[in-house]
């Protein structure tokens, strides 16, 4: 039978954010940042089981801890980039999946996602050879900078689109693409470019935003409160 596991890792420590604390753990809406989308994906029933990737002297996880059911098994394996992090996690559930398992990546920082973007994902994907991710075409004109930060060169935005996560691939195609990753690919579609396949992109949408800087959560914050307004 087709499954479905989700593996989130969660073992940055958002330097691009400031502060002290991870970004995952910082509130919004009421909660950690991480909590959103966990919450989405134990409440899935398409999704099997839920993999959080720490890192290893994580202090926070056990303070921030929500019970999210039995789906939800926490690993301190990160490694040292995000690559490294996703790979540990894939070795660290070797025999607990199928080969040809799908897993879906999601970043923590991402907390925007919602149920009517999963199944997107899952029924374009389920029945695809390679396997793909959610993205957005690129919306702006796009300038290139020079090193005085000014205009270059104005580049043809023509076919190209920003990556979100989930990123889904069947467990063995996912494990051998960062095994043999040269470099460090900054998403699992681009490990598995680098074996010659061509994963398919599903539209995303721009609530599904990467908490980056510290004016994304604020756009977060109003989107999540927009949402909970409208369900009210
Ligand atoms: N060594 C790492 C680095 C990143 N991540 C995770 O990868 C996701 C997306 O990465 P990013 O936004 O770059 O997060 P950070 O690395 O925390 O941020 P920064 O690059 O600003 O330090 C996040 O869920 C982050 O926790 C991870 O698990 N292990
Ligand atoms: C995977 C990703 O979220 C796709 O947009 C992104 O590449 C990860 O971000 P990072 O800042 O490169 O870690």
């Amino acid at each position: 039978m087709l499954k479905f596991h989700v593996l989130i890792p969660a073992a940055g420590s958002g330097s691009r954010m400031g502060g002290t604390l991870p970004k995952q753990y910082l509130p919004l809406n009421g909660k950690p940042l991480i909590h959103h989308a966990l919450s989405l994906f134990a409440s899935a029933s398409r999704i099997t089981s839920v993999h959080v990737v720490i890192a290893p002297d994580d202090a926070l996880w056990s303070q921030h801890e929500v019970d999210h059911g039995s789906k939800v098994v926490v690993h301190a394996l990160g490694g040292a980039t995000r690559a490294a992090t996703v790979l540990n996690g894939l070795e660290a559930i070797a025999g607990q999946v199928a080969e040809d398992d799908w897993i879906l990546v999601h970043d923590a920082a991402r907390p925007g996602l919602s149920m009517v973007m999963l199944d997107r994902l899952l029924d374009s994907l389920q029945e695809d050879a390679v396997g793909g991710l959610l993205a957005i075409p690129l919306a702006d004109t796009l300038k290139r900078a020079d090193a005085g930060q000014r205009v270059a060169k104005t580049e043809p935005r023509d076919g190209l689109w920003q990556a979100q996560t989930p990123q889904m691939f069947r467990y063995a195609l996912l494990k051998q693409a960062l095994q043999q990753a040269g470099g460090v690919p900054t998403d699992e579609a681009q490990a598995v470019e680098a074996l010659g396949f061509s994963p398919k992109l599903v539209p995303g949408e721009l609530r599904n935003l990467k908490i980056t800087y510290p004016q994304d959560l604020q756009l977060a914050e109003a989107i999540l409160l927009a949402d909970a307004r409208s369900n009210t």
